[in-house]
């Protein structure tokens, strides 16, 4: 056994609070000082712009009064229908949701995705219950090697792992290496992400009439949601729904 796996053997079998004594639990958000590992403190929650009812049930944005009139999709489902068939997302991007995906994607922050996941878990029950498979937006190889590590993948596994359902992080393959979609037009980046993602032949049945949800940390105008279910679907998905951590964008109307 490492010296490292040691210790942390060592803490695992340590009471919660002599752990909390060695390492303070901190905000997920702030870094500020919380009362539980994992959790946001009350300024963090309150600055979160969680998504509720009433929403679009296709892109899953919010709207901004309840019309009272049912399920109403939102002017941009009606123009651009999505690929995929529902989406869900736990908060608006803005502020601290930006912040939590910064901290997990750019500081390397892999602990969050635990607290992240589970906020997930939560906005995304009702596709949950009517998916068969878990799959992660998967990273370029070459980024994959200069990251280190899926953000999406992080957030899949945590997901699947509290439902109980398989996690299929190589089904889909991006086999082009598409640059970041930040900073690019909205044309750009469904040019960007146009074909590049396709199912692995290999691992094709691990997909093939299964009910997928797709994981991403983010979703900005949908591209590489549609792109990665476009893939899926021609590789023998029976569906697609997807969750993310963050939405961009503001209520629908
Ligand atoms: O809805 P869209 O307009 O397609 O934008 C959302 C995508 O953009 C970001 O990824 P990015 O391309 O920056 O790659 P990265 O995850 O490797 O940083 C984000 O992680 C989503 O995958």
């Amino acid at each position: 056994m490492t010296a490292l796996k040691a210790v942390a053997s060592a803490l695992r079998g340590l009471p919660r609070g002599v752990v909390s004594l060695i390492y303070p639990p901190t905000c997920a958000g702030c870094g500020a000082a919380t009362a539980d590992p994992g959790a946001l403190c009350p300024a963090c929650w309150t600055g979160l712009r969680l998504i509720e009812e009433p929403l679009c049930p296709r892109f899953g944005t919010p709207f901004a009064v309840d019309l009272g009139v049912g399920p109403l999709l939102s002017p941009r489902a009606i123009a651009e229908p999505p690929v995929f068939g529902r989406a869900r997302a736990v908060a608006l991007y803005d502020d601290v949701a930006r912040r939590l995906v910064h901290r997990l994607k750019y500081e390397d922050r892999l602990d969050l995705s635990g607290v992240m996941g589970r906020m997930m878990s939560a906005s995304g029950r009702a596709l949950i219950a009517e998916a068969d498979c878990v799959v992660p937006v998967p990273l370029h190889r070459w980024r994959l090697w200069r990251r280190r590590f899926n953000q999406a993948a992080l957030l899949g596994r945590v997901i699947a792992r509290g439902a109980g359902l398989p996690f299929e992080p190589s089904a889909l393959v991006r086999v082009r290496a598409t640059r970041s979609q930040v900073g690019l037009s909205r044309p750009a980046r469904a040019e960007n992400l146009s074909g590049a993602f396709r199912v692995d032949a290999a691992q094709a049945h691990r997909i093939r009439g299964r009910k997928i949800l797709l994981i991403d940390d983010v979703m900005t105008t949908g591209a590489t949601c549609n792109a990665a279910s476009r893939a899926l679907l021609r590789g023998g998905a029976a569906s697609v729904d997807v969750l993310t951590f963050a939405l961009v964008g503001d209520t629908a109307g």
